[in-house]
């Protein structure tokens, strides 16, 4: 029988994910050191509650709640606590004792990454994450190892479970949104405050977190632009799906260029429509996909669970065999990869493609009246087409004029769809629509992406 080192494992937090990690280093203690190269020893369980009920059954004796006196003994940390603070601290202290460390943080990454990751170079220790973008699916390593070679220009995300949930199930029951919301908080998909979910705070993160492995540039959560789904409706879904598509909340993170010529990123979140053969159209219920393309290799989609307790433990256990590793072989492992330092452009720059969903008069010269905005802000238009949600047939050219701005007057739903253009340059046209007389409203504006 081989004789393995030992190494000291500390575990921050024994919540879904935390019990877990724990059950499974115990559990499969002789085959995770066959393939460290070391023991995995379970030092210690730093816990707020030493009596809380836990989802699994845990020896007591590892609990504490001196969370400093573990992490001072630990050759790895784990922490699973989640929040900025202690967290922050926790990991900066051991970071500090020259311990590794791995979290599955993308709150505390996408905020206070580079003092983090700063630290482990100082000392010579490591910061691994693999957790904190798209739970079990493996989308960090191959990033940063993976792909090292190659030029990422562009991701495609959908990095948030509980909207991907809501808004398939939108799309295959024609609920609203608070409909659809509500079944996701029954099935414990949402949680009891949805906010950080709907409103794409979670997936900025970590689109935050992607952006800067792909860019090799510091993006910081702030920079992100970020639009929840609170305002799609089930008329946008069954519009969409008439016209051939999906609305699926996504990360993006693209190379852009500037007005100037200088290469640059965007990182934004947002709905979008995504066409209906897109593989990103196929990824159902709370499951997550990443979507790439680079230079060499083209496109490359990467897919699973996003999260759940034991699922999300997968990624983190390979994070600790990884570190395990490293302290078996020595060296100094990877440092954080920010070399290219590009500006991070604001969403007024970006190009795309976009729908836009107009109630009019359904009178003559309305056709060209819309044109005109669009053409005079540089915005080509691909197709107008008349909704199928519009009551009154548009007989555009051969209705009478109605005179003046008729409330009873009959009206027609058109839907636009432009050529790649500018954000700014679009900004501009839906403000001008909108104070256009035979314009009754900007019913939606919806991104295309994945053409
Ligand atoms: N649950 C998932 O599916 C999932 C997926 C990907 C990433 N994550 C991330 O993993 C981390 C943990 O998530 P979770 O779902 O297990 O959360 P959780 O709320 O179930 O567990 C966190 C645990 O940490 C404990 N804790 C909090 N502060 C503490 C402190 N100061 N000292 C000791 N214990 C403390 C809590 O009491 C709780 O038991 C978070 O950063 C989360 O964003 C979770
Ligand atoms: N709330 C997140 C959990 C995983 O980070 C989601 O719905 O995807
Ligand atoms: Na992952």
């Amino acid at each position: 029988m081989i004789e393995y080192r030992n190494l000291r494992v500390a575990l921050l937090g024994a919540g879904s994910v935390g019990a877990q990690v724990a059950r499974l280093l115990l559990e499969h203690a002789d085959e995770l050191a066959a393939r460290s190269g070391a023991g995995l020893e379970l030092v210690g369980i730093a816990v707020r509650d030493l009596d809380a009920e836990r989802d699994v059954e845990l020896p007591k004796e590892l609990f504490t709640t001196d969370a400093e006196a573990l992490i001072l003994g630990a050759d790895i940390v784990i922490e699973l606590m989640g929040g900025l603070e202690p967290a922050r601290s926790y990991i900066l202290k051991a970071l500090e004792s020259g311990a590794d460390v791995i979290t599955a943080n993308k709150a505390l990454l996408a905020t206070h990454g580079p003092e983090l990751f700063e630290l482990a170079e100082q000392v010579g220790a490591q910061l691994y994450y693999e957790a904190a973008v798209g739970g079990a699916i493996p989308i960090i390593r191959p990033l940063r190892d993976s792909l090292a070679g190659d030029r990422v220009d562009r991701i495609l995300g959908i990095v948030n479970g509980t909207t991907n949930y809501i808004l398939d199930s939108m799309h295959s029951t024609g609920a609203s949104f608070e409909q659809a919301l509500a079944v996701a908080t029954e099935l414990g998909y949402a949680e009891a405050d949805p906010t950080a979910d709907i409103e794409g705070y979670d997936a900025a993160q970590k689109a935050a977190i992607l952006a800067s492995l792909a860019f090799h540039t510091r993006v910081a959560v702030g920079d992100v632009h970020r639009e929840g789904i609170t305002s799609i409706t089930a008329e946008q879904i069954a519009a969409a799906t008439k016209a051939g598509y999906v609305i699926k909340l996504l990360a993006i993170c693209e190379r852009i260029t500037d007005a100037a010529g200088d290469e640059g990123v965007s990182v934004r979140v947002h709905p979008a429509l995504v066409p209906e053969d897109h593989p990103l159209a196929a990824v159902h219920g709370a499951n997550n996909a990443v979507f790439l393309h680079s230079l060499a290799a083209g496109d490359l989609m990467f897919y699973g669970a996003g999260a759940g307790g034991v699922q999300t433990a997968s990624a983190v256990l390979g994070d600790v065999v990884s570190a395990a590793r490293r302290h078996v072989v020595g060296g100094p492992g990877v440092a954080e990869s920010a070399h290219a330092d590009l500006a991070v452009l604001p969403i007024e720059q970006v190009h795309t493609r976009y729908q836009i969903t107009l109630t009019v008069e359904d009178q003559p010269g309305v056709l060209a009246a819309i044109a005109t905005e669009f053409s005079r802000h540089g915005v080509s238009v691909e197709a107008v087409e008349q909704s199928i949600q519009s009551h009154t047939a548009v007989q555009l050219t051969e209705v009478e004029p109605a005179g003046g701005h008729d409330e009873d007057a009959a009206t027609a739903t058109l839907v636009v769809v432009t050529h790649r253009a500018q954000e700014a340059d679009l900004a501009a046209t839906v403000a001008a629509l909108e104070a256009t007389p035979v314009v009754r409203s900007v019913a939606s504006v919806l991104r295309v992406e994945g053409l």
